[in-house]
């Protein structure tokens, strides 16, 4: 498909999470054929939640939780999501104590996350069966921990945070919900809001399908991505490799049912006004 344009529009403006957990989707988007119509801002996922929310950007990778929260004005683009069918190997509850003795107990979470806070809160409560007492703290690990029995990370600061000296028990968030629940996992989704479908329709469609060549190339040859992550970020390239590979980039049946699930967990618990659906963009989606 021809993906390049002329064209006198303002850019639209594209999120994107300033974690290496993204980067499949973003590192083979093809820049060249969009000039100046994209701008590209970086930042982490509460951030960006609330940029789009206040349409200083028009699409952008966001935390599920936020997509469940503003559903109506936004659209998703299908067939992108970052997921995990269990371990996510990122987001850690780092926990003086186990699971169950952190009744009225003090939990630090990152204020970088919208997704994984709730999920946290909702497989204590409703799994675990306790009430921690939570408060938002800078992600870092040491400082968390000096007022707090547990700590919540995401994204790279929890990846290096794993890779330090620790004594605490160190749990997976995603491997914790498959256990409870058996469903997958889905932390970030690519949102539109209506108003640019139905101002730009053209050039959404051509942002999605550039995404969509991204996600293949980079599962074709993972080595690139995972070399890259090994340069900037440390580890070794195997563990980047395995990290990428671990995670899944799709967004069919399996991934919205178990998103469906923490939705409706996240709304019998009042952390969602009302029941969400997923409502998607299709090159005939009029708003
Ligand atoms: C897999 C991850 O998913 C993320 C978790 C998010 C959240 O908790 O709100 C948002 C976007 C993703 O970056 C991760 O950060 O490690």
């Amino acid at each position: 498909m021809n993906i390049s344009t002329n064209n006198i529009e303002s850019p639209i403006r594209i999120g994107q999470i300033r974690y290496t957990n993204v980067w499949p989707i973003f590192y083979h988007f093809p820049f060249e054929f969009f000039d100046e119509e994209i701008e590209f801002v970086e930042q982490v996922p509460s951030d960006l939640n609330r940029a789009l929310a206040e349409g200083n950007i028009d699409l952008s990778v966001i935390s599920s939780f936020a997509y469940a929260q503003h559903a109506d004005n936004y659209v998703l683009l299908p067939n992108v999501s970052v997921s995990a069918h269990s371990q996510v190997k990122s987001i850690f509850l780092f926990h003086k104590k186990p699971l169950e003795e952190l009744d009225g107990c003090r939990i630090a979470l990152t204020n970088t996350s919208a997704t994984s806070v709730h999920l946290l809160k909702i497989i204590l409560e409703r799994f675990v069966g306790v009430s921690p007492d939570y408060f938002y703290e800078q992600p870092d690990l040491d400082t968390m921990l000096q007022e707090a029995d547990a700590a919540l990370l995401i994204g790279d600061d929890a990846i290096k945070a794993s890779w330090g000296e620790t004594d605490m028990l160190v749990t997976d968030l995603g491997e914790l919900w498959h256990h409870y629940t058996g469903t997958s996992m889905t932390f970030a989704v690519w949102a539109v809001r209506k108003q640019m479908v139905q101002e730009q329709p053209e050039r959404i469609e051509r942002i999605f399908h550039a995404f969509q060549m991204s996600k293949e190339l980079s599962t074709r040859f993972p080595d690139e991505v995972a070399d890259k992550a090994f340069h900037r970020i440390g580890g070794t390239k195997d563990f980047w490799l395995d990290y990428f590979g671990n995670l899944c980039y799709d967004f069919g049946p399996e991934e919205q049912k178990g998103l469906l699930k923490y939705y409706q967990y996240a709304y019998e618990l009042g952390f969602l006004d009302k029941p969400v659906e997923l409502e998607f963009w299709t090159h005939k989606t009029t708003v």
